[in-house]
């Protein structure tokens, strides 16, 4: 029987630390996930490179077969598109942002992400404050759309002045590097002024008046009623915004199914990932957060891959579960998330997957909970289908996968190309 179907399923942040002495995949039950290891091949990845630790952005781009150091549009391109929002090349810079909590005196960075507690609505709240905010200069005004809990996307716009991109990050928990972002462990706990990273009166004017919309938006954020009731109930307030990631223009590129000669669709739960879907040509899926039981949420997701199927060649599915507990430390929740990941989507998968099909499973990153960030650890790759013989790896694990036939790919973006011609090859 030839392969003609791919499902290629990506769970957000899996991996931990090589070294780690006990990793979460080790820890965790995963029966499905290890079928998978133990009836396929395996390997490890450096999602971008050796060195990077990327955001899940640039490592979706890679592991979808592109090299994000040639079309990476920065990552507030890519949640702006996600979250439907167009942007006016050459005139608007787009950024992803967090609404955080600071210290309205000092500017002290008390919490990135507001403690994960913003509600969706509160947060829709608080983005309606400052949507369309003047920013007193070069005809300067923001545009901000709250996406997903802390996330939201806002572009620094002007009517008559050119802006441009190369600027850096006032979130000091991720630093530029060229086009690229890196997440960086330990930081100053301070909101950082946006500086130009190119000598022109574009990047100059775009730094000037995103430190316009950081001031502003303290001021007005901290009076919010929303904030207000917060403080009374003892909760953090959502009292700044945080951006990184500047894009302006959309990249050039050969779109997914033509690249691949394939029919592809993408399903995913966050902006960055439907964004990404879009930019690069993909049928697009947008899947609900991944809020409430988690035997509704996977089985929802489980239904919707197996739909896709039928009419897509490869479905790529990005299921953002063990990130957020990898980025809090908590390796317990962490584990569940890959637990129910396994028990709700995969075991159910393997159970009703047509024997055409093949299964391709990876992280995008390691977010480790010992580091409580992305680091530039590989990820563990596995594929299986009827006509792939097995290699000796037993389960899905960072250690195990080192050992497998595929040996260590060390970019991202090779990996793809290679698994289609593994799988061809077999058929
Ligand atoms: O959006 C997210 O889930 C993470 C990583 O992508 O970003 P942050 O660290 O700002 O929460």
């Amino acid at each position: 029987m030839s392969v003609k179907k791919l499902l290629y399923l990506v769970l957000d942040g899996m991996a931990d630390r090589l070294d780690d002495p006990a990793t979460t995949l080790e820890l965790a039950v995963k029966p499905g996930l290890d079928y998978i290891a133990r009836n396929g091949v395996c390997g490890l990845m450096y999602t971008v490179g050796k060195g990077v630790a990327p955001e899940s952005d640039e490592a979706v781009i890679s592991i979808l077969g592109y090299n994000p150091h040639e079309v990476y549009p920065g990552r507030g391109v890519i949640e702006a598109v996600g979250a439907g929002l167009s942007i006016r090349e050459g005139y608007e810079v787009a950024f992803r942002a967090n609404f955080a909590t600071v210290d309205p005196k000092t500017k002290k960075l008390i919490d990135r992400r507001v403690g994960r507690s913003l509600s969706t609505e509160e947060a829709n709240e608080l983005a309606k404050a400052v949507d369309g905010l003047d920013l007193g200069k070069y005809d300067g005004y923001a545009r901000v759309k709250a996406t997903i809990g802390h996330r939201a996307v806002v572009v620094i716009s002007s009517d008559k002045y050119r802006l441009s991109p190369y600027v850096s990050n006032s979130d000091p928990a991720y630093i530029r590097k060229g086009l690229l972002n890196i997440a960086v462990k330990e930081f100053e706990p301070y909101i950082k002024p946006v500086e130009a990273l190119e000598n022109t009166e574009e990047a100059k004017r775009t730094a000037e008046l995103a430190n316009i919309f950081t001031e502003k938006t303290i001021e007005i954020l901290d009076k919010h009623p929303v904030n207000i009731k917060r403080k009374e109930k003892g909760l953090l307030p959502g009292n700044a915004i945080l951006l990184r990631d500047a894009g302006g223009t959309l990249p050039k590129t050969t779109p997914l199914p033509i690249k691949y000669g394939l029919k592809f669709a993408v399903l995913a739960e966050m902006p960055v990932e439907i964004g990404i879907g879009r930019i690069f040509g993909a049928d697009t899926i947008a899947l609900e957060p991944p809020i409430g039981d988690p035997s509704e949420v996977y089985s929802v997701r489980l239904e919707k891959s197996l739909e896709a199927l039928k009419k897509y060649d490869i479905v790529y599915v990005h299921l953002k579960g063990p990130d957020e507990p990898g980025h809090d430390g908590n390796i317990e929740l962490k584990k569940k998330r890959i637990e129910d990941i396994d028990k709700y989507f995969v075991q159910p998968f393997l159970e009703k997957m047509s024997s055409n099909t093949a299964i391709l499973v990876t992280a995008d990153h390691a977010t480790p909970p010992s580091i409580g960030a992305h680091t530039d650890d590989p990820v563990p790759v596995a594929v299986m289908a009827e006509t792939i013989q097995p290699d000796q790896t037993t389960k899905l694990t960072e250690k195990e996968c080192r050992k497998g036939k595929l040996g260590i790919i060390p970019h991202g973006w090779e990996m793809l190309p290679k698994i289609i011609k593994l799988l061809n090859q077999h058929t």
